[in-house]
C-alpha cells in the first residue's frame, strides 16, 4: 500500500517506455556470434591488485550483444571487484576493458560519465536515499542522462521521467509502492527499487551483483525472468553474479567462474552441470 501521508499515487503507463527499444532484438537461440560489433564488453588480460594484494590477473573474455552471463566464485573470488573494474567504478592495475566498442579503461571525465549512462548497475548495497519516495529514488537512475536538480525528485521530474519510473517499478512488482518513504521497505523490497532504478534508463549493458541475493525464492525468479526478458527481447548484455547454482545454469547463457585469481571457467550453461559448478567452491 502507498504511504497516506505522501503524494496522490502517479497513473501508470500502459505500456513500458523503453529507450533503448531501439536495440535490435535477439534470438533467444543463443548467444550472437563472438565479432565485430555484436561484442558488448571485453576484458583483455585484465589484472586487479588492492595495495600489494593479488585479487586476480590474466582475465580475458569477450561478451556478445544479448548475452546473459553468470559471474560465479567463492566468497572473496572477485567478482565483485572484476564487475567494479568493467564498471569503471575503480582502476584495473592492468590490461584493458571496453564497452561498448570503447575502450572504458582510458576513458574519464565527461565521456566516461556518458558511457556509464548506458549501463545499468544493481551492486550489493541498495544505495537509496532513505528519506526520499521510492519513485524519486528509480528516478534516480535517469541522473545520468539528465544531470540536476530535476530528477532528483519526483515531485521536479517530468511527466515522461515519471512514467519511465512507474513503468520500472512495475516491471518489479512495486507500483503500488511508488510514493513509500524509502527507509519503510523492507530489505528484498529496497533491492527490488533498486532494480527499477538500475533500468530506467534502458541500459545496454546491466551488471547485477548478486541480485537476489535477499529475496524470497517467488521475487528471486521474478528477477531472473526480468533479466532474462531485458536480454532476449531487448538485447540488453546481463552480467550477473550469484551463488545460486540453479540460477546460475536455468538463467545464464554463459558461465564464467573466478576462482585462484584467475578465470578457472567459460562455458555455455548448457555444457555444466551442478557439480562442475560446485568444483569452484572446492
Ligand atoms: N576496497 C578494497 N580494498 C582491499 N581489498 C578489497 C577491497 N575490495 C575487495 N577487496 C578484497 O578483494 C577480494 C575479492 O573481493 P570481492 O568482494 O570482489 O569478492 P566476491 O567474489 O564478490 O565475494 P562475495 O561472494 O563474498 O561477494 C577479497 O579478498 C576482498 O577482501
Amino acid at each position: 500500500m502507498s504511504d497516506p501521508t505522501l503524494e496522490p499515487p502517479v497513473a501508470r503507463p500502459a505500456q513500458p517506455d523503453r529507450a533503448g527499444a531501439q536495440r535490435a532484438p535477439v534470438s533467444s537461440a543463443g548467444p550472437a556470434p563472438l565479432s565485430g560489433p555484436a561484442v558488448d564488453i571485453e576484458a583483455r588480460d585484465v589484472t586487479k591488485r588492492f595495495g600489494d594484494t593479488p585479487v586476480f590477473s590474466g582475465v580475458s573474455f569477450r561478451l556478445a550483444r544479448g548475452e546473459a552471463i553468470a559471474l560465479v566464485g567463492a566468497n572473496g573470488a572477485g567478482k565483485s571487484t572484476l564487475l567494479r573494474c568493467l564498471m569503471g567504478l575503480i582502476p584495473v592495475s592492468g590490461g584493458t576493458v571496453s564497452l561498448l566498442g570503447r575502450d572504458a579503461t582510458g576513458t574519464t571525465g565527461a565521456e566516461l560519465r556518458r558511457l556509464r549512462a548506458r549501463i545499468g548497475l544493481v551492486s550489493q548495497k541498495h544505495n537509496l536515499v532513505p528519506r526520499l519516495s521510492v519513485l524519486s529514488n528509480v528516478i534516480h537512475g535517469l541522473l545520468g542522462h539528465h544531470p540536476g536538480l530535476r530528477h532528483w525528485s519526483h515531485h521536479l521530474a517530468p511527466a515522461a521521467s515519471r512514467d519511465a519510473a512507474m513503468a520500472a517499478l512495475e516491471k518489479v512488482g512495486l507500483a503500488d509502492f511508488a510514493l513509500r518513504r524509502a527507509d519503510r521497505l523492507s530489505g528484498g523490497q529496497s533491492q527490488r527499487v533498486a532494480i527499477a532504478r538500475a533500468i530506467v534508463g534502458a541500459p545496454e549493458i546491466l551488471f547485477a551483483d548478486e541480485p537476489c541475493a535477499s529475496l524470497d525464492p517467488a521475487a528471486g525468479e521474478d528477477v531472473m525472468h526480468l533479466f532474462m526478458s531485458l536480454a532476449r527481447q531487448d538485447g540488453v548484455t546481463v552480467v550477473f553474479t550469484s551463488h545460486n547454482l540453479d540460477h546460475t545454469l536455468r538463467y545464464g547463457d554463459r558461465v564464467l567462474g573466478l576462482a585462484e585469481g584467475r578465470m578457472r571457467l567459460d562455458a555455455t550453461a548448457a555444457s555444466l552441470t551442478d557439480t562442475d559448478l560446485r568444483g569452484l567452491y572446492d
